[in-house]
């Protein structure tokens, strides 16, 4: 396996023809034997950066480096060595998921012997093993994005690039698919994945990259992100009545959010306010992506 870093982005960007920009001098590094997680909203840049990383798009700027290989001038390489589920892929609907996994890794050298192995290990991982010989047009949109996500995890490819697997998969799915990409990265490979979901990056995340309007917000460990704000509690109040508190906050719908720095001034910020119910909880991921993108709560 090759040293260094698995994905350097260097103020990678693209410019569409149309003259949006889709990513602005993104930077950031993924590393080998752990999953990380570019969370940003839709339309922040995840699919466009992907894309370019992939060799699937060309940049318009900078420098994109995946196994130590350039993604424009050494394209061919880089696909040598990665595995790609892109946002909006489906299985052919005549083959049936032992087909799409096996033939697959057929195609990428393996001997049939090997790849049927590999398929029913990932099939049986995914949940997939019972439907593995209905064709395509018979499974769910769920089940046909598992199929996807099975025939690049099944890879073992150095890199693997994903770009929102679990959109539109159950609970138990996304758990599934959870699961095998951290064993795939704890097996040393690194995994590139893209979400919205700020679960699905808790859950996943070794290594976290923000993006918001094509740029990056935010970059490193999700708990060192975590301390990266300057505050620790959150008084979340229900439907408030008095708030007696001029310090920074969010409004979400019928919620009111009151940020507090340390458990002392959540107690206090408590005692100013009445609400139909009022909780203290320690700050999550999805405050500090607010707290660097949209400057909420400042
Ligand atoms: N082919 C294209 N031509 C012009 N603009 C594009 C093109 N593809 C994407 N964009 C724009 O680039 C920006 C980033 O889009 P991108 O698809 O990378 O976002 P995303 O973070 O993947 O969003 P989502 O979560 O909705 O998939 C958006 O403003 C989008 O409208």
């Amino acid at each position: 396996m090759a040293r260094g870093e698995a994905v350097v982005a260097e103020s990678l960007s693209k410019r569409y023809p149309n003259g949006v920009w889709g990513a602005r001098e993104v930077s950031f590094r993924a590393s080998y034997g752990r999953v990380t997680v570019v969370l940003g909203p839709n339309g922040a840049g995840k699919t466009t950066t992907v894309k370019m990383l992939a060799t699937l798009l060309r940049p318009t700027g900078g420098r994109g480096l995946v196994a130590g290989f350039d993604v424009v001038r050494e394209a061919w390489e880089v696909r040598r060595r990665i595995a790609l589920v892109p946002q909006e892929a489906s299985i052919d609907p005549n083959l049936t998921p032992m087909e799409a996994v096996k033939w697959y890794l057929v195609a990428r050298g393996w001997s049939v012997s090997d790849a049927y192995a590999r398929a029913r290990e990932v099939l049986e991982e995914l949940g997939l093993w019972d439907v593995r010989d209905r064709p395509g047009w018979h499974l769910s949109g769920g089940q046909k994005r598992k199929v996807v996500t099975a025939m690049a995890l099944a890879t073992g490819a150095e890199v693997v690039f994903l770009d929102e697997p679990s959109t539109g998969l159950d609970v138990e799915s996304k758990y599934s698919v959870w699961g095998i990409v951290r064993r795939y990265a704890s097996s040393g490979s690194a995994v590139l994945l893209t979400t919205h979901d700020m679960r699905e990056a808790e859950a996943l995340a070794d290594h976290l990259v923000l993006i918001s309007e094509g740029r990056v917000a935010a970059e490193g460990p999700p708990q060192e992100l975590r301390s990266s704000i300057p505050y620790r509690y959150r008084v979340v109040l229900r439907r408030p009545r008095r708030v007696e508190w001029s310090g920074p906050r969010l409004e979400i719908g019928d919620m009111l959010v009151l940020y507090a720095r340390d458990r002392g001034e959540a107690s206090e910020i408590a005692s100013r306010v009445d609400a139909e119910s009022v909780t203290i909880e320690e700050v999550g991921l999805e405050d500090v992506y607010l707290y660097h993108t949209r400057g909420g709560a400042r």
